[in-house]
C-alpha cells in the first residue's frame, strides 16, 4: 500500500527527532553541521575545510562539556515547570492574588527592583574594578598576540586565546614566566614565532626555551637580560661611577646587564619629563639627578607647590626652594629673564666659546606641573592689573625656557602624573622633552608621551623600575636610589662645597622682585649672573610665537596680545604685586615678630635660626644683635614645609 503524505511526514519527523536527540547527546551542533575537529572527548583546534561563515566558540568545545551544559539547562527548566504544576491550585491562587493587588505588587516590585538594580550596579562596578587588570591584559596583550600568532602556529582564528597563551598579569616583571602551548605537528618556524612574541609583548632581554617533546609541546619565555633588582648609591662601585659621571650627563640608573643609563643634557636633551603614578618613584628620580648636578656645581630651583616633596634639598648650598606660589611665580619670571640674558651672551660669545662663560648650569625641578600651572594662573588672575597680559608671565617664562637651546645651560626637570601627561597635549611641548622617564604608567599615558615606541612595554610595579625613552627607543632602567641623607651629602660636597662654580654668585639668589622698571632688581638672577659688559636684561616677555602653548595645554588663559620684539616699549607690562617698601628694612627677631611675622613667636624664630638651614643669613649687626632683611624673613616663612604663615592666599 502506497505511503500517504501524512505517513511520510511522521516518518521524517521521527527521523529528525532521533537525529536531534543523537546530536544533543553527542554534544554536536544541533543543525548537524560539523564545523570543527572537536570530538566528544577532545576540544577542537581548527575549522574544518569547506565550512563557511562564523564559527562560534562553542563549536570548539568537546562534546561532553556541551552535553553537560544542555543537561543542566534542561533540568533547570523542568524543575521550575514541575514546581509550578505540582500544586496547581496554589499557583492559580497566587497569580489571582497578585492580579487583585497589582498596585501593591507593582510597588513592591518597584522598590525591590531599585534595590536589586543598586546591588547589581555596585556589584558590576566592583567586578569591573577587580577585573580591570585582567581585561586590560586580554585587550592590550593576549588578544593582539593571538591575532598575530594563530596563523603561523596553524591554529584556527576562533581558538580561545587563553587556552594556549598563558601570560601572567605581571608578565614584564623580572621573574615572570610566559608559557605558550604549541600544536603537536610543530610545523611552524621558531624564529617567526619568537619574533612575533617579542614584538607583540614588547619584551626586552628574553630567552625562549622550546619543549617540543611529548603530547603537549610548549615554549617558555623568561627575562634573562634584566636591569639589576636594586641600584643603590651606597654601593661603593656605584658611587665611583657616579663620581666619574659628567655634570651634563648624570647617571639615571642601570639597564639590562648593568649598563649605565644616562642622558646628556648638552648633547641629547636639555629637558627631562618624569611621568609616574603616585608612588612610582618621581621624587627618587628627581633626587638622583638633582643631587648629582648640585655636586658638580649646578644651581637647582625646586618649585614645589606640594611643599614637602624634597626635604633633602632644603638648605643645601645652591638650592633655592620655592613652595609658595608667589615665589614660584617670581622665580620663573627671573629664570626666564636669565635665559634671555644667557641667549644674548651665547650669541655674543659665538661658536666655540667656553659654555661655562655663560654661567653655572641651572636646573629647575618643577613638581606636579598640573597643579602648579593652575595655581600660577589663579595667582596671576588675582594679582594682575588692567593692561597686564592675560596669560601668566610665569607660565610664559616657563614656556620660553623650554624652547631655549641647550647652549643656555638651563634645564627643566618636569614631573607629571598621567592626567597631566594628557594635558600636555600639543606635540610641540612634548617634543621639548626628548628624554622621558616613565614608571608605573598606563597604556594611555605611554601612547601620549612616547608614541614613537610601539607597542608600549608593559609597566611593572617593581620599585624604581622605569623606562627611559629617548631617541625613539625605550631602555628599561633601575633608577639609582639615593637616600635623602645621601642625596644631601652628595649635593653639598664636590664643586658645590669648593665654590668652584659659585664664585661671584649669590649662594641663594633672592626672589625676583618684578615691578614696572625695565631694569631687573639688584637681587634678581639676571643681575647676579650678568656680565657687566653686557646691557642689562630687560623685562621683555616671551616671544609671541610661543606664547600660548603651555597656557593652552593647561587651559589657563586666552592668548596674550603679542609683544613686538623689536620694540621693547610696546612690551606689555609685567606687574606682579609690588614688594612693600619695608621689606628692605633690617630687623632683629623681636621686631620681625612684632611687625612682620606676628604668627611666629620670637622663641620659634630663635629656634629656626639655630636649627633651620634655610633660615636667612643676617645682613647687619646692631650691637650684639643680628639683623635680617624683613623680606628675606617673610619669604622664609612663606616657603617653610608646612607653615601657613604668610602663605599666598589664592581663594
Ligand atoms: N629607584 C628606587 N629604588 C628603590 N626603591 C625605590 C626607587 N624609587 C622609588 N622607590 C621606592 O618607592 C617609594 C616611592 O617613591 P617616591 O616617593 O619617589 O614616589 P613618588 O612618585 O614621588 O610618590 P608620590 O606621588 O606619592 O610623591 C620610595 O619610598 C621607595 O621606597
Amino acid at each position: 500500500m502506497a505511503q500517504t503524505k501524512f505517513d511520510k511526514q511522521v516518518e521524517n519527523d521521527a527521523e529528525s527527532l532521533v537525529f536531534g536527540i543523537g546530536r544533543v547527546l553527542a554534544g554536536r551542533d544541533l543543525d548537524g553541521v560539523k564545523r570543527t575537529d572537536a570530538t566528544f572527548w577532545r576540544s577542537g583546534t581548527r575549522v574544518l575545510p569547506k565550512v563557511e561563515g562564523k564559527v562560534r566558540r562553542r563549536s570548539y568545545k568537546p562534546g561532553w562539556r556541551r552535553l553537560s551544559f544542555r543537561l543542566a539547562l534542561g533540568a533547570g527548566v523542568a524543575e521550575t515547570g514541575y514546581l509550578s504544576t505540582r500544586d496547581l491550585d496554589a499557583t492559580v491562587q497566587t497569580v489571582q492574588e497578585l492580579w487583585e493587588n497589582r498596585e501593591t505588587a507593582l510597588a513592591a516590585l518597584e522598590s525591590g527592583g531599585i534595590g536589586a538594580a543598586s546591588v547589581l550596579t555596585v556589584g558590576s562596578a566592583a567586578y569591573m574594578v577587580l577585573t580591570r587588570e585582567r581585561r586590560e591584559l586580554m585587550r592590550e596583550w593576549v588578544g593582539p598576540l593571538h591575532d598575530a600568532l594563530h596563523r603561523p602556529l596553524g591554529l584556527a582564528e576562533q581558538t580561545e586565546p587563553r587556552r594556549y597563551l598563558h601570560i601572567p598579569k605581571n608578565f614584564s616583571d623580572d621573574d615572570a614566566e610566559i608559557r605558550i602551548d604549541l600544536p603537536r605537528q610543530l610545523g611552524f618556524s621558531r624564529e617567526v614565532v619568537a619574533d612575533l612574541i617579542t614584538q607583540k609583548l614588547a619584551l626586552q632581554g628574553v630567552t625562549f626555551s622550546w619543549h617540543p617533546e611529548g603530547r603537549k609541546p610548549y615554549v617558555l619565555v623568561k627575562k634573562t637580560r634584566k636591569p639589576p633588582a636594586k641600584a643603590l648609591f651606597k654601593d661603593p662601585k656605584t658611587r665611583e661611577l657616579v663620581a666619574k659621571a659628567k655634570e651634563s650627563a648624570p647617571i639615571i640608573g642601570f639597564g639590562a646587564g648593568g649598563g649605565i643609563v644616562s642622558v646628556d643634557l648638552d648633547a641629547e636633551s636639555p629637558h627631562i619629563l618624569v611621568n609616574a603614578s603616585t608612588g612610582g618613584g618621581k621624587s627618587v628620580t628627581l633626587r638622583c639627578i638633582a643631587s648629582q648636578m648640585l655636586h658638580h656645581g649646578s644651581h637647582v630651583f625646586v618649585l614645589d607647590t606640594k611643599r614637602i616633596s624634597h626635604p633633602w634639598a632644603r638648605g643645601v648650598p645652591n638650592v633655592t626652594y620655592c613652595a609658595d606660589i608667589a615665589d614660584i611665580h617670581d622665580q620663573l619670571i627671573a629664570l626666564g629673564m636669565e635665559g634671555r640674558r644667557r641667549t644674548r651672551v651665547a650669541d655674543e660669545l659665538g661658536i666655540g666659546a667656553d659654555p661655562k662663560a655663560i654661567g653655572p648650569r641651572l636646573l629647575i625641578l618643577l613638581e606636579e606641573v598640573n597643579a602648579t600651572m593652575k595655581q600660577l594662573a589663579r595667582y596671576w588672575e588675582k594679582t594682575r592689573e588692567s593692561g597686564d597680559p592675560k596669560v601668566s608671565p610665569a607660565i610664559d617664562a616657563l614656556n620660553e625656557i623650554l624652547y631655549m637651546g641647550r647652549q643656555v645651560r638651563l634645564h627643566v626637570l618636569l614631573v607629571a602624573q598621567s592626567a597631566t601627561a594628557r594635558a600636555l597635549g600639543g606635540p610641540e611641548v612634548r617634543e621639548q622633552f626628548s628624554t622621558r622617564i616613565l614608571a608605573r604608567y598606563s597604556v594611555n599615558a605611554w601612547r601620549m608621551l612616547a608614541p614613537e615606541v610601539h607597542p608600549a612595554p608593559k609597566s611593572t610595579k617593581h620599585h624604581g623600575r622605569a623606562q627611559v625613552v629617548s631617541g625613539g627607543s625605550a631602555r628599561e632602567t633601575q633608577i639609582l636610589f639615593f637616600t635623602e641623607a645621601e642625596a644631601r651629602e652628595w649635593a653639598s660636597t664636590g664643586a658645590a662645597a669648593t665654590g668652584l662654580q659659585s664664585a661671584g654668585l649669590p649662594v641663594k639668589p633672592g626672589p625676583a622682585v618684578l615691578h614696572q622698571p625695565a631694569v631687573p632688581p639688584a637681587d634678581s638672577l639676571a643681575d647676579a649672573w650678568s656680565d657687566p659688559a653686557l646691557p642689562p636684561a630687560t623685562l621683555d616677555p616671551a616671544p609671541a610665537a610661543d606664547v600660548d602653548v603651555l597656557a593652552d595645554a593647561w587651559n589657563t588663559k586666552p592668548e596674550a596680545p603679542a609683544a613686538d620684539p623689536g620694540n621693547p616699549a610696546a612690551t606689555p607690562p609685567v606687574n606682579p604685586a609690588p614688594a612693600p617698601a619695608d621689606d628692605d628694612q633690617a630687623v632683629g627677631l623681636r621686631e620681625a615678630h612684632q611687625y612682620h611675622l606676628p604668627d611666629i613667636t620670637v622663641a620659634a624664630l630663635r629656634y629656626a635660626r639655630a636649627n633651620d638651614r634655610t633660615f636667612p643669613k643676617p645682613v647687619e649687626k646692631r650691637g650684639a644683635e643680628l639683623l635680617y632683611r624683613a623680606g628675606d624673613l617673610k619669604r622664609w616663612a612663606r616657603n617653610r614645609p608646612r607653615a601657613a604663615t604668610g602663605t599666598t592666599d589664592l581663594d
